[in-house]
């Protein structure tokens, strides 16, 4: 089997884990297979990739989405350094409504993690100069971007934050709480 996938504790949301085949000149890995999202019901057809470089530790991207029809979703992994990677679902009428899943993805344990859309994704560095790749199902939507704010105490999310506090972007440093902004996935919006 070249992706190992399991679903996590919000179901939707996959851990994906393609096989490296090592030998004496590298190694060689399948790093994205729409069949192996199909067979978990997701038939996903990415039309944009992205990649962001974080220099620091601490660096907290997040939490993001885009608001229904630009709606994304995202196939995360990181090819350099390590980071904590957070999908919180905010899908109005979900089981799992303001709950996440968090798990760490690294160049060293080739994981990757599938938020659906109508999640939230953010992401905390836990290495400098941290690389992350992540292919998306819907283009970039400036007017549909939206956010909620890392620390909103009612998403209860651990970070483990380095002593001097997370490095932020000027929006990501003033982004309302869940409870403050319209539901931006009204059921059966996504
Ligand atoms: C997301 C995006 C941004 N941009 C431009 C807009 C800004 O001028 C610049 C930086 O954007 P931003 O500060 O929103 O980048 P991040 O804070 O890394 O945002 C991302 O962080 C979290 C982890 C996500 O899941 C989203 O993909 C995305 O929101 O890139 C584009 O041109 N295209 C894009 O798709």
């Amino acid at each position: 089997m070249r992706l190992k996938v399991t679903p996590q504790s919000i179901p939707e949301v996959l851990l994906i884990e393609p096989k490296r085949f090592g030998d004496a000149r590298g190694f060689f890995s399948e790093v994205w297979k729409r069949s192996a999202l199909k067979g978990q019901g997701f038939d996903v057809e990415f039309v944009q990739d992205n990649h962001s470089l974080s220099r620091e530790v601490g660096v907290l991207r997040g939490l993001h989405f885009q608001r229904p029809p630009s709606a994304q979703g995202k196939l995360v992994r990181v090819v350099r350094g390590r980071i904590l990677d957070v999908a919180v679902d905010i899908r109005l009428g979900s089981p799992t409504y303001g709950q996440h899943v968090a798990c760490e993805l690294s160049a060293e344990n080739w994981q990757q993690l599938w938020v659906p859309r109508g999640f939230a994704h953010g992401f905390l560095t836990l290495e400098p100069d941290t690389e992350v790749l992540y292919k998306v199902d819907a283009e970039y939507d400036a007017a549909a971007d939206g956010g909620i704010a890392w620390d909103d105490p009612a998403l209860g999310i651990n970070w483990s934050l380095p002593a001097g506090g997370p490095v932020l972007s000027d929006k990501d440093r003033v982004a309302p709480r869940l409870a403050e902004i319209a539901p931006p996935f009204p059921e059966g919006s996504v």
